[in-house]
């Protein structure tokens, strides 16, 4: 199993997924101020990872306030909450697995080395809750693959494998559970531009695996579509609406409207912490802007004259109605019912 963020007796090991598909190497982190950097440098990215990622970074902040006041630490801790808010601003499970340490730590009576205690058992739980849970998103979704003789040819956007997660990965646990139950051809993984977390990482994961995987550039997904090479479409998420709409990585609304137009089921695969009940629909997701240099620059080639401009938003929202069903770890959703399947406490 793979596992992109993982404890060790006093520190944080993340792979360094900057370095993939080329190098598999890990940083050891033992600051809140690296793990922030790391989380917006994307060493360690997807949504649910990134929210383990902010939890152990929650921890790491908590074991660096010298005091033993509770008001004092308390009050540092939500300096560490607010580096750790400043990484990202689309993914979800950042924010609320800060607000659960934070909860956390408001709640645990005792001494601050008492409290330190449980937030890193906190974060120990979040990233098994995850890993859980993607390994049920992934068997939940083999009951909303298309039907078929023929094994199925899964078209893919960007990474949601177990890079992006506690392991397993939700889009790519569904992979992995068809691989599984031998009802997958091969997958085709968009390479993603700017940053090709396609290409680099799902692929890399495939190939780990023996998954047969086709790796093509974003612009001939709809080609592929058209040309009747794809039987279903699966992708992660970033932040869901409680109308559905879902932002995930850049190029994913597109992806939705093609397969709609050629009757190809497009799903989205995702826990449902990244539910954000709290947005009524995807017009307030905040979209993470990135360096424009991730546009224009690959390793050391320059690919645009100078005096242009650019615009890099790191993520799109595609609407509920080109959704065919949200897979959760509950099971497969119709977007347009989330709303009616409000938690009592979401990710308390
Ligand atoms: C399992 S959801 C992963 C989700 O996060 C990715 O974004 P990024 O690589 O920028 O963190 C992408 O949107 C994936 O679908």
């Amino acid at each position: 199993m793979l596992y992109p963020v993982a404890w060790h007796d006093d520190r944080v090991s993340l792979i360094d997924q900057t370095r993939l598909p080329t190098l598999y190497s890990r940083v050891e982190i033992r600051r809140s101020d690296d793990m922030a950097m790391a989380i917006k440098t994307m060493i360690v990215r997807g949504a649910p990872a990134i929210g383990v990622a902010a939890a152990y970074g929650m921890y790491l902040g908590a074991r660096e306030i010298e005091t033993d006041d509770r008001a004092e630490f308390l009050t540092a801790l939500d300096g560490v909450a607010d580096l750790l808010r400043g990484t990202r601003p689309t993914a979800v499970n950042l924010f609320w697995a800060i607000e659960r340490m934070l909860k956390t730590a408001r709640q645990t009576v005792g001494s601050v080395e008492s409290i330190q205690a449980v937030l890193l058992k906190t974060a120990q739980e979040i990233q098994e809750e995850d890993l859980r849970t993607c390994q049920a998103i992934g068997d939940r979704g083999l009951e909303v693959l298309p039907e078929s003789p023929q094994k199925l040819r899964i078209l893919t956007h960007c990474n949601a494998g177990a890079l992006a997660t506690a392991g397993y990965g939700t889009a790519l646990g569904v992979v992995r559970s068809a691989w599984r139950e031998g009802r997958l051809e091969r997958v085709y993984a968009n390479e993603t531009r700017p940053r090709f977390q396609g290409a680099k990482l799902t692929a890399w994961e495939c190939v780990q695996e023996g998954i047969p995987v086709t790796v093509i550039t974003d612009s001939m997904a709809a080609h592929c579509m058209k040309e009747g090479l794809i039987d279903a479409v699966v992708v992660g998420a970033d932040r869901i609406a409680a109308n559905g709409d879902t932002a995930n990585k850049i190029g994913t609304y597109s992806l939705a409207l093609v397969a709609r137009a050629h009757n190809i089921p497009f799903f989205v695969a995702a826990p449902f912490s990244t539910v954000d009940f709290n947005l009524g629909d995807g017009a307030q997701i905040p979209i993470e802007e990135r360096d424009p240099a991730e546009i224009y620059r690959i390793g050391d080639t320059q690919l645009t004259p100078a005096g242009v401009e650019f615009y890099n938003p790191a993520f799109d929202v595609t609407p509920a109605a080109s959704i065919s069903a949200i897979v959760t770890e509950d099971g497969a959703i119709p977007p347009e019912q989330l709303g009616g399947r409000i938690p009592s406490q979401q990710n308390s």
